[in-house]
């Protein structure tokens, strides 16, 4: 075994290998954009607004008044020019006729004997107010998060150009594990099967179902490795990391000639994770049996390098004040569960979910630190995907 690299190297290395392989940009429908970066600046195709756009429900008015009422403009429609003392009923968001000089709200307005009178007001948003035809809107580089989606729609896109979703696939190892029913007599219910993909899609990815529990042995591994990887650019393997008498995952990298991206992070939990590239560019990230520490190689390997293969920049570390000390682990990172207000949970131990399942994400206890963390510190926060408290 190669020696351990450091919890940070380990982030960027995989995010540097992400983005080194991330897909030419294309022309995506909003959906697979959502989650990448914008390849190119998003410019607007039309004005914003593209016409006048009334603010308000009420009667638009050319001339002084009061004002002779002469039928009305609903949203959607193309009204003819006012006449001096002429109205018409107009609704929020329908185009302004020429020649309006003011609307008058709805609530403001007196009507009596097909006449309107009240006080008018320059009530409505001007053609180009936002944006101009050919004006950038925001630059390359950008997150495509629901916002832009909606700018976007606005602006008269169909597509954006970005980086396309990686697709991803979990194969579980593991012949102690049920699918179904509870654990007992040597057996145990799959925890990460169900699991993994949802963190995938929160990091990114088009997540597929998970495949197996895979049965223990060389030739099961490399063909369960072998299909997933037909049908997806990253295939998250769990469990089999170490090299106990039925972990495969080594031989099988082996047998299919993936090479390490890196083998062992100096890192507690998760010490055993692994990311490996194929011959033809696709990627396999071993994530350690032990279902915190899968979680934690999803948080120090996996969202750093779907993050780069969207074109994003290594996901950034949020900070948290530390309620109470916080041990070191020596020359390894200790990753520590803690809550919102930076207390330490209890079941925080590498085989459990409970404690990680409260908390708001890792205290990045640094190596090289005898003591630890004291209270009252700020250290840097490792969130999970998906869980935002
Ligand atoms: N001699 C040593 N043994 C171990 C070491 C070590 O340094 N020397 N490291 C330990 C650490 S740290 C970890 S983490 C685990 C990693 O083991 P593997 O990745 O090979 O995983 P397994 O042996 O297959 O399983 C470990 C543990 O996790 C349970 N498990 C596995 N898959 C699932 C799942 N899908 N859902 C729920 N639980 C799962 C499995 O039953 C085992 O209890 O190695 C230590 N050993
Ligand atoms: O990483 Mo094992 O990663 O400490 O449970």
């Amino acid at each position: 075994m190669t020696d351990p690299i450091s919890w940070t190297e380990a982030r960027e290395t995989a995010w540097a290998a992400g983005y080194d392989a991330k897909p030419a940009p294309a022309e995506l429908p909003f959906d697979d954009a959502a989650g990448s970066a914008l390849a190119a600046p998003l410019v607007a195709v039309s004005d914003l607004p593209a016409f006048p756009t009334s603010a308000v429900d009420g009667w638009a008015v050319a001339g002084p008044g009061p004002w002779r009422i002469g039928g009305d403009v609903l949203a959607g429609q193309v009204p003819e020019a006012l006449a001096a003392g002429a109205a018409v009923k107009i609704a929020t968001g329908a185009q302004v006729p020429g020649g309006c000089e003011g609307i008058i709200r709805l609530e403001h307005a007196a009507v009596e004997d097909g006449f309107v009178d009240g006080p008018s007001a320059r009530e409505w948003r001007e053609a180009g107010e936002e944006a101009r035809h050919g004006e950038e809107l925001l630059p390359a580089g950008t997150p495509v998060t629901p916002p832009v989606i909606g700018l976007a729609a606005a602006a008269g896109h169909l597509t954006l150009p970005a980086h396309g979703k990686p697709r991803t696939r979990v194969v579980v190892f593991g012949d102690e594990l049920l699918t179904s029913g509870v654990s007992g007599k040597g057996r145990i219910r799959d925890a990460l099967g169900p699991m993994v993909p949802h963190l995938l899609a929160a990091a990114g990815a088009d997540a597929g179902p998970s495949i197996g529990p895979v049965e223990d042995t060389l030739e099961a591994h490399v063909a369960a490795l072998r299909d997933a990887l037909a049908e997806a650019d990253l295939v998250c393997t769990t469990g089999g990391t170490m090299v106990g008498p039925v972990d495969h995952l080594h031989a099988a990298l082996a047998e299919i000639g993936a090479e390490y991206v890196l083998n062992t992070v100096a890192v507690r939990p998760g010490f055993p994770m692994l990311l490996a590239r194929t011959g033809d560019g696709k990627f396999v990230a071993g994530l350690p049996g032990n279902p915190q520490s899968a979680v934690i190689a999803a948080v120090t390997v996996v969202a750093p390098l779907l993050a780069g293969l969207r074109g994003l920049p290594l996901p950034p570390l949020r900070t948290v004040e530390l309620a109470e000390d916080v041990p070191g682990r020596g020359s390894f990172t200790h990753l520590a569960l803690v809550d919102p207000a930076g207390r330490r949970l209890a079941h925080h131990g590498s085989a459990m979910l409970r404690g990680l399942a409260g908390a708001a994400g890792f205290a990045v206890i640094p190596p090289g630190a005898p003591d630890g963390a004291a209270a009252g510190s700020v250290v840097d926060l490792a969130t999970v995907p998906g869980v935002s408290q």
